[in-house]
């Protein structure tokens, strides 16, 4: 069962304020999204169809040039205004029975997670998310910041990606009436409205998404103890 990974890395980076999109910002001598990329190749089982890069159209050039000879077939194409829109533009080029759709954003993913999605999609789920338990205690809030309720966190997850699905399973969530009302923050959150089940395996901490300027830090702090 062959795998395509979609990366979507077409975001602009406004929460991070480095002012240039996020993926192209330096973490130790590496951008973020060559770190990426890194740790896919590193899942040496993960028989590994091709690579798909969503980038903003500027990058495209620029960003061929930098993975030429990676080690395995990348297709680089020109995201969206959001991220759906840049996973949907990745999905035309997606081959093979797997789909796996990464941030980005998330460069030191490890091994183990990639391998847990995967196990769990050959194992028949349609759609596989990694995720945590919610640690902080979390409350319903209204317009004026005042409480409505706390709720139970035992029932919750903290999802990351990357996001597992069967094919047939993405394209189905990404179908052009599945958007519904409101945007959908993930993947998986599309294939819940195309009515399909979603299965949560285990997360970890270091797949941490690199959205603000603590996580930055955080990332050239990793770094160091990686490089
Ligand atoms: N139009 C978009 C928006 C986001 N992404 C990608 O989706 C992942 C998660 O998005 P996020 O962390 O929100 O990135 P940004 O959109 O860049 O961040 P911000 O919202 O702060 O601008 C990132 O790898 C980002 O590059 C994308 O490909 N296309
Ligand atoms: C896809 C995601 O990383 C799962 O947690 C997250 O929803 C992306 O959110 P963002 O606001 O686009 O960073």
């Amino acid at each position: 069962m062959t795998t395509s990974v979609i990366i979507p890395a077409a975001g602009s980076g406004v929460r991070l304020g480095e002012n240039r999109p996020k993926a192209f910002v330096d973490v130790g001598g590496a951008s973020i999204l060559a770190r990426t990329v890194a740790s896919i190749l590193a899942v040496d089982d993960l028989e590994l169809d091709r690579i798909v890069v969503v980038v903003p159209a500027e990058m495209i050039g620029p960003v061929r040039e930098e993975l030429a000879g990676v080690g395995c077939e990348v297709v680089v194409v020109a995201g969206g205004a959001e991220r759906s829109d840049s996973v949907r533009a990745g999905l035309q080029h997606v081959t093979g029975e797997f789909v796996l759709v990464h941030d980005a954003a998330r460069p030191f993913t490890p091994v183990p997670v990639f391998r847990r999605v995967v196990a769990a999609l050959r194992a028949g789920n349609p759609v596989v998310v990694p995720g945590l338990p919610v640690v902080d205690t979390l409350k319903r809030v209204d317009a004026q910041d005042r409480v409505d309720e706390t709720v139970d966190r035992a029932v919750l997850r903290a999802i990351q990606t990357p996001q597992g699905f069967h094919a047939d399973a993405l394209v189905a969530a990404y179908a052009p009436d599945s958007d519904g009302p409101g945007t959908a923050t993930d993947d998986a959150g599309l294939a819940e409205r195309a009515g399909l089940p979603v299965l949560v395996v285990d997360g970890d901490p270091d797949a941490f998404k690199i959205t603000t300027p603590w996580d930055l830090r955080l990332a050239r702090d990793f770094a160091k103890g990686r490089a």
